[in-house]
């Protein structure tokens, strides 16, 4: 638990990228927070204003290079940088500075099997004690080891999406583990700013299309904690789509249940799985959900519809990518780690229309 009025110092490292923007945001209303430290790549040296207008009158510190920053001066980074690179900075991190937390929202740390981190990612992990020690950030499922660890991984977006509603009903054994299939659609912020030619208004909007399909990083993350929950190997189908919004993720959850559980049993599940939580909020059974509704807010909203057809039924997810699904769940699980309450900073309504 932190000191009652005591400031913890935060470093945002990718800090002109979309979830660090989102991050500067967020933290900008936390009353606990002060950003000490903001870095860049190819942007190091200007002014956050001149990167992101929305924080002209903002006093924020000017984006660096990582190596500028001085350690000392800051008690958490949350580490918005791409995969690949992040491991070696966390690790240099994490063994210059032993007191340092770490939220990172890379996938550098999600898999703790590094031989399926090699095989989805096609390079070796090369910080294993490292990841050893990383918990895995949804924050409801993991909080008790989220609260004591120096490193959590946040989950990708698409995966925030499907966990939450699928893993509590996999606890309870209420779904055949062989037939879970999600598809899922995100919004172009998901890929960055750096993205591709392939992200160009003119090759996204008026259309959609899957991609990934059947290779999608975030399957490993879906096999290894659909796994855990069922207590057996678990492999579920997963496409996802690209859709031409900026924020959101749209997830239409296709299951068959077991021992005649209804429709009404899957919506009890999940409604008594997450009664007590502010970010997860399940919607009376045949209502569904829209990514207007939570766009700009922490939450994830989740409808169960019968599926005409008997033993099915339809469970569909949504999330912003860049606040549950990203920095949101980031500033949850830094809350979690420090001892505050989980919505501070947090506490928004979607943003509608
Ligand atoms: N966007 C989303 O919805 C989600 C993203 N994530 C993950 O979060 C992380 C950040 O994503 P996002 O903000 O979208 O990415 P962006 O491409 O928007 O931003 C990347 C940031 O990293 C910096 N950077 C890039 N390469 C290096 C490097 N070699 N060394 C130091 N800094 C570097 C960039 O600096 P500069 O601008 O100067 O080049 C920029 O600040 C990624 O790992 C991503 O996969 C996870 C969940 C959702
Ligand atoms: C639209 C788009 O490209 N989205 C990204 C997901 C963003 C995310 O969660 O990324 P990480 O798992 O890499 O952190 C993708 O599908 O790769």
């Amino acid at each position: 638990m932190a000191d009652a009025g005591q400031k913890i110092r935060a470093g945002i490292f990718g800090a002109s990228g979309y979830t660090g923007a989102e991050l500067v945001r967020l933290l900008g209303q936390h009353p606990q927070v002060e950003i000490t430290a903001l870095t860049a790549d190819r942007k190091a040296g200007q002014a956050m204003a001149e990167v992101f207008p929305q924080f002209i009158g903002r006093d924020l510190p000017a984006l660096t290079t990582i190596r500028e920053v001085n350690t000392d001066a800051i008690d958490v980074v949350f580490c918005a940088l791409p995969h690949g690179t992040t491991q070696h900075v966390i690790a240099d991190l994490m063994m210059d500075q032993p007191s340092l937390r770490i939220v990172d929202l890379s996938a550098d740390f999600r898999l703790s099997d590094v031989a399926e981190y090699a095989k989805w990612y096609g390079h070796n992990h090369e910080a294993l004690d490292q990841q050893k020690e990383a918990v895995y950030g949804v924050t409801e499922l993991y909080r008790d080891a989220i609260v004591k660890t120096r490193l959590t991984a946040n989950p990708g977006c698409h995966s925030t999406t499907a966990i939450l509603p699928v893993v509590p009903l996999l606890r309870a054994g209420l779904i055949d583990t062989d037939c879970i299939v999600i598809d899922s659609k995100t919004g172009m912020s998901g890929a960055g700013r750096s993205a591709s030619e392939a992200m160009l208004f003119s090759e996204v909007a008026e259309g959609l299309h899957a991609y990934g399909v059947g290779k999608h990083r975030h399957t490993a993350e879906l096999d290894q904690e659909f796994s855990k929950a069922a207590g057996h190997e678990v492999l579920a189908s997963f496409t996802p789509h690209l859709a031409p919004m900026i924020r959101g993720i749209y997830a239409t959850i296709y299951l068959r249940t077991k021992g005649g559980a209804s429709a009404g049993d899957v919506h009890k599940a999940l409604a008594d799985a997450y009664s007590g939580e502010t970010f997860v909020q399940v919607l009376p059974l045949g209502q569904v959900p829209q990514s207007r509704h939570v766009r700009g807010s922490n939450n994830c909203q989740i409808g169960v519809v019968a599926d005409r057809v008997e033993g099915r039924v339809i469970v569909i997810s949504t999330v912003d990518n860049l606040l549950k699904g990203a920095s949101g769940q980031a500033v949850q699980n830094f809350n979690a780690m420090f001892g505050f309450p989980e919505s501070t900073a947090l506490a928004i309504s979607g943003m509608f229309p």
